[in-house]
């Protein structure tokens, strides 16, 4: 079943379009990454699919609904991110209350268990907590709700690196226990890849992929060695980032079209590695092909 299905999807924000004719569905009971270089779209999208505001143009449905003021979308997602708002006259505990009284999911025990392991106070309140304490306690909720469609962005801003594990790994265990659709925006591609099973990558409100983890992984491979031979072995075929490394040493990570990369780097004598997702995502979405070092070569 098909949870997220947008068709020529445009947001504008008066003119400026934000999203640009998106057009993805995401399946049921899958982790999904949405990730992207800041001001890529991905806090607008997101938006959408909770319903938040409206699409300027294509469709988008969830649950098979138009999202925008809808109450069965409503009642079946929860939108985490830093900027959630709780009533500021309840206590911590109170909250959790609340939240298991809205939430048909919820599950209390899970979310004390959760409250107690990251040291919340029950007579603590939301506005008083620091930016990560505010992160994990968000993030509490948005685990422990278990909505059918539960909507991360950016949930580890301001945790530690320590927290930001902890945190992935429950959400991993909850996910497992109790599989549901989860979309993940993060800048951490590192600590989320294990995590994810597609990933929609956008590039100033376009889309520009959607592909599972597992093949990504076969996306591209680096080649490093003298650069003339570099160069040969990648002809015919698509560079995505290069980088010298020594004073004839190229590296180059390279997209196989043809399934020929391989042989010729090896007839050639090189050197090839894996590229990582992470490093994949940081090369498709530069505008240069050698990175911030194209700043000091044009001098
Ligand atoms: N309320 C708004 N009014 C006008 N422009 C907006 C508004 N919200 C977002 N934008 C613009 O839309 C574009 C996409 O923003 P968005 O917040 O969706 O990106 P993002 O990928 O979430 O970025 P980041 O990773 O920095 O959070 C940006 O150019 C941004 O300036």
């Amino acid at each position: 079943m098909k949870v997220v299905e947008c068709n020529g999807l445009t947001k504008a924000y008066l003119k400026k379009e934000a999203l640009k004719g998106l057009t993805f569905s995401l399946e049921d009971h899958k982790i999904t990454g949405l990730i992207g270089r800041n001001g890529a779209g991905k806090t607008t999208l997101l938006k959408l699919i909770a319903g938040f505001t409206k699409e300027t143009s294509g469709e988008i449905k969830v649950f098979g609904e138009r999202p925008f003021n809808s109450l069965s979308v409503s009642a079946n997602s929860i939108f985490v991110d830093d900027q959630m708002s709780f009533p500021p006259a309840l206590q911590l505990a109170e909250l959790l209350e609340e939240a298991a009284r809205f939430y048909h999911n919820f599950d209390s025990g899970l979310a004390k268990r959760l409250f107690d392991y990251f040291g919340f106070k029950a007579d603590g309140y939301h506005n008083r907590l620091s930016k990560g304490k505010t992160s994990i306690f968000n993030g509490i909720i948005g685990i422990a709700s278990r909505c059918p469609l539960t909507i991360f962005d950016e949930p580890t801003t301001g945790m530690d690196e320590s927290a930001r594990k902890d945190f992935y790994r429950a959400l991993l265990k909850d996910y497992i226990a109790h599989p549901r659709s989860i979309i993940l925006s993060s800048h951490h591609i590192d600590e989320i890849e294990d995590l994810l099973e597609d990933v929609l990558l956008l590039k100033e409100g376009k889309q520009l992929l959607h592909e599972p983890v597992s093949e990504l992984k076969e996306w591209a491979h680096g080649i490093k060695g003298p650069s003339e031979k570099v160069l040969k072995a990648s002809e015919g075929h698509d560079i995505l980032y290069r980088q010298l490394t020594g004073a004839d040493t190229l590296y180059a990570a390279v997209r196989d079209f043809s399934g020929t990369l391989l042989d010729a780097a090896a007839g050639a004598g090189l050197e090839v590695t894996p590229v990582r997702v992470s490093d994949l995502f940081i090369y498709l979405t530069n505008e240069t092909k050698g990175g911030i070092d194209d700043v000091f070569s044009q001098n």
